[in-house]
């Protein structure tokens, strides 16, 4: 068990000021935990099912909340974008009376502003060097460069996103709020919101992000949640639940004084909790790794139109097992090795289910381990260079030093777990 820490005082001004906007607390507190950031700890022992913390409807920011929505921005804006622009305006009148005023330290932001009221909570959001620290968009490009083929993929994705929302935003922003200031204020709404459905919102309202409930889809289900945003990750944690009255998170399991407690953001990959959140777990088990890179160079432009027509174009998965750890292969990598292996028409005869296949598995298995075989001597190759990397040439002091440090760090361990999971599954596809 990680000794949970002292988080300081603003975390204790923090919790009493939820507490006096209506959240009601049981048995847990904020507290530090060294790689982590802030958590949330049990104080006394906690039986299952004990709701451990409630956010009334009124403390949640969200876009229909009345100090988002005085905001005045083009129609057409995402609701992740909003919210950062409206974290940015915040953050950027609060910072800047901060700095200009060396004994007043409160503000009052602007009426389009979130209400001042809400800057107890300001003030215990990760810094920008925080993030920069652990996210891989803040990464240096030799870096960069090194992230495993779906890491690169989902950065490539997070970075078009931030870009198309500063794009269509910074015209109507106030000029004060830089790209930097946007980029934190759209990476701490990416890290710390929570699915939210509107429930205490008619299924029909003007204030829904698509007026209809029934069509709202994931991108538009964003909410910040005062002191649920404490909660770290783990792969089987508690789960967050929302309705009309707030939000809420009860025990999973029973706790002790002193432990952790965690919620479950959802069934992620390290990879994905990398990108999108700057950590890899030890141990997950939804951890997974995809073959997509391997495999489709492999494919003939006839193999991909084949694919591409059973809706088999892509995502390869290799997993492991819940409980015993083996690595196991998904059906969509059991279809395209097929067609690799034993061609077309048998390939057919598996993908419409007239074969089940097992009769080939050896020779299926066999090509499959050849392939990771080949995979498993670049990654000792990838490792070298990433390890060799000189990143003193990328950083001004010696703060920057330790910070690609530790990003270079969180990189190796990502390969060396992608290391392992391909070893383990090269001896489990042996005869
Ligand atoms: C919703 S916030 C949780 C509170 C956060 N630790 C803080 O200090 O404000 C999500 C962020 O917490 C950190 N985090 C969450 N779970 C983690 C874990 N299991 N290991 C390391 N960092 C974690 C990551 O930086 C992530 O982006």
């Amino acid at each position: 068990m990680t000794a949970a820490l002292d988080p300081g005082e603003q975390y204790t001004d923090f919790t009493a000021w939820a507490k006096e906007n209506g959240t009601s607390i049981n048995g847990i507190a904020p507290a530090r935990f060294p790689g982590r950031g802030i958590g949330i700890v049990a104080s006394r022992n906690i039986k299952k099912g004990e709701v451990l913390v409630h956010v009334p409807t009124n403390s949640l920011l969200h876009i229909a909340h009345p100090s988002i929505r005085a905001i005045n921005l083009p129609d057409s804006t995402t609701v992740h974008a909003r919210l950062a622009a409206a974290l940015a305006l915040w953050y950027t009148t609060t910072t800047k009376t901060t700095t200009k005023t060396t004994t007043k330290t409160t503000t009052t932001p602007p009426s389009s502003n979130p209400p001042a009221s809400y800057s107890p909570w300001q003030k215990t959001w990760p810094t920008p060097t925080d993030l920069k620290t652990t996210l891989p968009i803040y990464y240096p490009e030799a870096l960069q460069t090194h992230l495993p083929p779906a890491a690169t993929h989902l950065l490539k994705q997070q970075l078009q996103n931030l870009n198309r929302d500063w794009t269509s935003l910074s015209p109507t922003l106030n000029p004060t709020i830089t790209k930097e200031t946007y980029t934190y204020t759209w990476l701490l709404v990416n890290t710390r919101t929570f699915y939210y459905t509107y429930p205490h919102l008619p299924a029909t309202s003007p204030l829904l992000p698509t007026r209809r409930r029934s069509k709202l889809t994931a991108s538009h289900c964003y909410a910040l949640c005062p002191f649920i945003d404490y909660f770290n990750h783990a792969d089987t944690g508690c789960t967050p639940h929302h309705d009309r009255s707030g939000y809420s998170v009860a025990a999973e399991r029973d706790y002790g004084p002193g432990e952790e407690v965690c919620v479950s953001y959802g069934a992620h990959s390290n990879e994905f909790l990398m990108v999108e959140y700057g950590f890899v777990l030890d141990c997950n088990a939804w951890d997974a790794f995809l073959l997509d890179a391997l495999l489709v160079p492999l494919l003939s432009g006839g193999h991909k139109e084949a694919l591409r027509e059973h809706g088999f174009l892509g995502g390869y998965v290799l997993a492991c097992e819940a409980e015993t750890q083996v690595p196991v292969v998904c059906h969509r990598t059991q279809a395209v090795l097929r067609l690799l292996v034993l061609g077309s028409s048998r390939y057919a005869d598996f993908v419409s289910g007239v074969d089940d296949g097992l009769g080939e598995q050896a020779s299926v298995n066999q090509y499959l381990a050849g392939v990771l075989v080949k995979y498993s001597r670049e990654i000792v190759g990838i490792l070298e260079e990433v390890q060799d990397l000189d990143l003193k040439k990328e950083v001004e002091n010696d703060d920057q030093e330790e910070m690609v440090e530790g990003q270079r760090e969180t990189l190796v361990k990502r390969w060396k777990q992608i290391q392992d999971m391909i070893n383990r599954a090269i001896i489990a596809l042996q005869p």
